[in-house]
Order: structure tokens, then sequence, then C-alpha cells
């Protein structure tokens, strides 16, 4: 299968300016040399922690930053430069979602036209077809007409973040990039988030690049990752080699970092995890994807463990 995106070898570097003529003295080398592909429909996942550079990368990938050095290749042509990527009609195939949509939804304007302007922009669409199409997209993340003339204040950040990724996809794009898309949400709406997000890809076929600081996020939602530290990649590979089998000492280190409940306890966790789904019964499908997997019972389970155990002895 051929890459939707190839970036090679980028680099971002921040000039720092100081003195009396600010001049450049130094640069913050917040991507020095970072190679990857993204396939068609796939999920990308970055995880890195603070200050590593993900941002930086996502915000090169959609032309917000200039690259310093490197290429990035989409559909044959290097879209670093502004010319190419407006040419390439770039600006539509790739969006972005951030992760405070309450700055990044426009608080005047009402979630017809927030939804609706890049149907307007791109497809030209007004009128009756414009409002049926923004409806179809809302009701894909699980929001119905009346939200279509509210204004972006009036939700909750879980909904806002669905209209948010209503509208990237309104474009019909090939690549979401999502820096942090749920790190602000609690976790059992982080889960139904995530989950519309993977309906999205389903119907859509869009591929996402997923810029995270939690693994979690990144173990639910992405087929290929790469580990970031200091502005590099130090470790790449499918989700199963990372998590299974990681190589980096950072790797290790980050993974290491969360809790987990080790194999030996794993007939006592299944019976904790029963118990957990008795208490949690009413709630229980926010903590499951559509294809069943589990998602936030886990984290559920590290909290509660600790407490259900005490009350067990
Ligand atoms: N406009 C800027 N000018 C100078 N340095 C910057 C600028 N933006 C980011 N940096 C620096 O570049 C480095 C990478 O930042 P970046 O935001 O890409 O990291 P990140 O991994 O996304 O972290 P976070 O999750 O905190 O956003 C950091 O050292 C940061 O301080």
């Amino acid at each position: 299968m051929n890459n939707l995106i190839t970036v090679k070898d980028l680099k971002v570097y921040y000039p720092i300016r100081s003195g009396f003529f600010n001049r450049v003295t130094d640069y913050v080398y917040a991507v020095d040399g970072v190679s990857f592909e993204i396939l068609p429909g796939e999920s990308y996942g970055i995880i890195g922690e603070s200050g590593s550079g993900k941002s930086t990368i996502g915000q090169a990938l959609v032309g917000l930053l200039d690259a310093t050095d490197g290429q990035i290749i989409y559909q044959g042509q290097d879209v670093t430069e502004k010319r190419v990527r407006k040419k390439m009609m770039y600006n539509r195939d790739v969006q972005m979602i951030f992760q405070d949509s309450l700055s990044s939804l426009n608080p005047k304007k009402k979630i017809i036209d927030i939804v609706g302007e890049p149907l307007k922009n791109f497809e030209n669409l007004t009128g009756d077809t414009l409002k049926a199409r923004v409806l179809e997209l809302l009701a894909t993340v699980g929001l119905d007409e009346e939200a279509m003339y509210k204004y972006p204040h009036e939700f909750s950040g879980g909904q806002r973040q669905r209209i948010g990724v209503a509208r990237a996809v309104a474009s019909n794009p090939k690549l979401i990039i999502a820096d942090e898309p749920v790190s602000a949400l609690d976790l059992s709406v982080q889960a139904q988030v995530l989950n519309y997000m993977k309906k999205i890809q389903k119907k859509y076929g869009v591929a996402y690049l997923f810029i995270s600081h939690d693994l979690g996020v990144v173990h639910h939602m992405c087929d290929h990752l790469a580990i970031m530290h200091r502005g590099r990649f130090v470790e790449v590979g499918t989700r199963e080699d990372i998590y299974e089998d990681p190589l980096h000492i950072y790797t290790k280190r980050l993974l290491a970092a969360i809790p987990r409940i080790d194999v030996s306890r794993r007939e006592e966790d299944r019976l904790f995890r029963t118990k957990i789904e008795e208490e949690y019964g009413a709630q229980k499908e926010q903590y499951y994807d559509e294809d069943g997997r589990v998602y936030a019972l886990e984290q559920i389970t590290q909290t509660h463990y600790a407490a259900l155990k005490k009350e067990g002895e």
C-alpha cells in the first residue's frame, strides 16, 4: 500500500533571540531529524513527555509552522512549501483537532456555521444541502439538530470535542492530526470521544495522527506508534511490538510508569473486574469500545483495586 504521507528527516528549530539587536543567538531543537510514514486509513501515534516535540511535528505537518529542514511528501509532492500545499489542496486534505476546543472553535459562531464552514469553502455547499450535511456530520458524533443553533460555550467539553471532530471531517480529509484531543476530559468522556473518533474513521476511512502523552489513549487508538524523546524518535513499531517488547530504555521507562497489575495476579484481577463491572453496571458501556474492547475499565481497576482489596480482607 502506498503511504498517505511520508516524513523524511524533518527538523524544526525555534530561534532564540536576545540582546539589543534581537539577534538569533541559539535554537531550540524541537524536532531534530524525524522520519515516519502514515498509511491511508490507519492510526499513527506519537507518544512522549511534555516538551519532547510532538506538537511541533503536528503543526509542521498541517502547515502552521515552517520546517527548518526535511521533507513532507504527500501524493508524491513535497508540501513543506506553502505554494505546493495550495496547489495540492493540502489544507483540505489534512485537518487538525486541538486539545482545547473552547479556544479552537469560534465562540461567536453557531455550530451550523462552524461545521458548515469547510463545506462552504471546499465544496461550495449552501442552503438546505449544507444544512443536511451538517446534520449528518453531527449525527455521526451523537449530536442532533438542536445543536446546530447553539454556540460552543453551551456544550460540555466532550461535546465540544465531538463538534471539533465533525468539523475536521467535514472537508472529507485524508488525515486528521489530533493533538491531545481528550486529555482535558474526564476518563469516561475520553472513552466516549475516542469511540466516536473510531466510528468516524470506519465511516470515512480517514487516517489519524494521534499526539499524546497518554499511553492508554494511544494504545486504544493506534496501529503504529513512535516514542519521542528530545526531538527524536527513539523507537517506532506496531502497537504490539512496542507494548510487548520495548527495546529502548526510554520506552521501558515510559511503560514502567503506568501502574499495572502483574500477571500472577490475573485471576484475582478477573474477580475484581467482575465485581467492578457489577458495581459500575449502569455505566459499563462507556468503558467498552464498539468492538467490545475494554478501554477505561483497566484504569478503573487500577483506581479501585486497592480499595476493593482492603474491603475484601
Ligand atoms: N514558539 C516557540 N518558541 C520557542 N520554543 C518553543 C516554541 N514552541 C515550543 N517550543 C519548545 O520546543 C520544544 C518542543 O515543544 P512541543 O510543544 O512541540 O512539545 P510537546 O511534546 O508537544 O509538549 P507538550 O505536550 O507540553 O505540548 C519544547 O522545548 C518547547 O519549549
